[in-house]
């Protein structure tokens, strides 16, 4: 596996153009006493608050610090227990706040789950963003995990009875999606309440997005974008996972008073025009860095989709086709086009990108362009059947080196990569795997039954096994979350 080298650092580049630090040094900029931020200028008077939450902000708010703190008046952050121990020992310290800080940092959601420590940070943060005045600007730093981080159930349900609604939606196989609508319409931060309690104080909030299609209003929840709770909506979600009947009074208590949330603290009022949501990372930024570092290499780079998602089983169907597509000696048969596209709805990628892509590949076979590197991005999902240990990627790693094994290239076939961008694959050391067609043979040289570890979703044991874990992606803490990114290497 040559080219074994070249996907890490390529994933690399894509990892660090996803920073904390990086994506808020890029979007803000400083001028004397004032600050540009999605273009829009905001004076700067010791008028700057600030609150964040979520796994990456802690750097994200070092980096405001270091840019706009002879402003700043105060702060409080909700990040994950133990991360500022954790990031000394990386020698991160450059993401670590300043021993004078004005920001208060709390630790909690232990697990990723709300807790205790997480609810008091989010009464600091509705405290804080309460008692602005129009002359204030208040900086929301936002990332992945923020929904577990602010945890302020409407009264009264109780923080136990917030948990186990959303545990048993998450253990039911419920998406992002529906489990962010619940948690919205349950909660007096998310779904907008955060920059309801700001008002009338300019907010804006910056946001590493770690969902599909980077949509504002489900990223850790949506505190600061206003959002409706439609009560058709939420049923049918707790209907949909039999969930009805086991609702505690509380929660059907404020369910039967959707958008009644906030009356008792504040006039209801259009906020509106005092937020600005600027996503300032994304998937789609680490794969057009990671086509950049690429190109660098050598080889031409092309991006499918920054939202792939689907069956793991399905995702690498796609890739093995796509593979076999660009590899062809001759013009590759047109059922194998087709059921690229059949296979789109399946795996969230649209129809032109396909096309887009086969374009590309095709070129690169006919025209003689060099070797291609295909990008994707997103966050497929595994149906868990087993008890082993392992994750979407490293099993997505798996299930592709098979698909490549029957092109009959190897070992100077396509190389696969997967990696998740925070660095942990589940819950295990590793990021992801490097794969090839001569996975199955190299497994069985090595008396590794490849099918066996598959049934038992025991992928990081497989790889750890194989040849001395040599195919494993093991960056170690990223410090960051923009979901999962693919790469396909395809020789010339
Ligand atoms: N043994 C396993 N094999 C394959 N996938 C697994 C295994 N155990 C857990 N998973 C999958 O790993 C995912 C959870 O891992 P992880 O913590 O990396 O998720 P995440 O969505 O990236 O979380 P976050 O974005 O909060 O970091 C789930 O989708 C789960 O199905
Ligand atoms: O915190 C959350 O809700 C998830 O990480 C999605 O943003």
């Amino acid at each position: 596996m040559s080219t074994g080298l070249k996907d890490g650092c390529v994933f690399a580049a894509a990892v660090e153009a996803v920073q904390p630090d990086t994506v808020v040094c890029q979007s803000i900029e400083r001028k004397e006493d004032s600050v540009v931020i999605d273009g829009r200028t905001f004076t700067l008077k010791h008028n700057l608050h600030l609150v964040g939450f979520g796994k990456a902000v802690l750097g994200m708010a070092a980096e405001v610090e270091r840019i706009v703190g002879d402003h700043l008046v105060k702060g409080v952050i909700s990040v994950p227990h133990g991360i500022q121990q954790t990031l000394q020992q990386h020698g991160k310290d450059h993401l670590l706040l300043k021993e004078n800080s004005r920001i208060k940092v709390i630790e909690g959601a232990k697990h990723n789950l709300p807790d205790p420590d997480a609810q008091k940070a989010a009464e600091e943060i509705k405290h804080l963003a309460s008692e602005l005045t129009e002359k204030d600007l208040l900086i929301v730093l936002i990332s992945g995990g923020g929904s577990a981080l602010l945890p302020a159930p409407i009264p009264p349900i109780t923080l136990q009875e917030k948990l186990d609604v959303t545990c048993r939606l998450a253990g039911a196989g419920a998406t992002i999606q529906e489990l962010n609508t619940i948690r919205r319409a349950l909660s007096l931060l998310k779904g907008g309440g955060l920059a309801h309690h700001a008002h009338p104080a300019q907010v804006v909030a910056l946001i590493l997005s770690d969902v599909i299609g980077d949509p504002i209003d489900m990223i850790a929840s949506g505190p600061t974008v206003m959002s409706r709770v439609w009560p058709e909506e939420v049923l049918s979600i707790l209907e949909r996972y039999k969930l009805l009947n086991l609702l505690p009074t509380s929660v059907k208590e404020v369910l039967d008073k959707p958008n009644s949330r906030w009356k008792e603290n504040k006039e209801e009022s259009d906020t509106s025009g005092h937020v600005l949501n600027a996503v300032i990372g994304s998937n789609g930024v680490a794969l057009k860095h990671a086509g950049l570092r690429a190109r660098e290499l050598g080889f031409l780079p092309v991006v499918l989709s920054p939202s792939v998602c689907g069956d793991v089983r399905s995702v690498s169907r796609l890739y093995g086709l796509l593979a076999r597509f660009a590899c062809s000696r001759e013009e590759p048969p047109p059922d194998i086009a087709t059921e690229v596209l059949k296979l789109g709805p399946e795996v969230g990628v649209e129809s032109w990108d396909l096309c887009r892509t086969m374009q590309v590949l095709e070129k690169g076979r006919t025209e003689g362009w060099g070797a291609t590197c295909l990008l994707a991005g997103g966050e497929p999902t595994v149906e868990l059947t087993g008890k082993g240990r392992g994750g979407r990627n490293q099993e997505l790693a798996m299930r592709v080196g098979l698909e490549l094994r029957s092109l009959g290239l190897s070992p100077k076939g396509p190389v696969f990569l997967s990696g998740g961008t925070d660095g942990q694959d589940g819950p295990t050391e590793a990021a992801g795997a490097i794969t090839d067609g001569g996975l199955y043979d190299e497994a069985k040289a090595q008396g590794l039954d490849i099918d066996n570890f598959l049934i038992n979703n025991d992928s990081y044991t497989f790889f750890s096994r194989l040849s001395g874990g040599q195919q494993l992606l093991v960056p170690g803490l990223t410090c960051t979350n923009v979901m999962d990114v693919h790469m396909l290497l395809i020789p010339d």
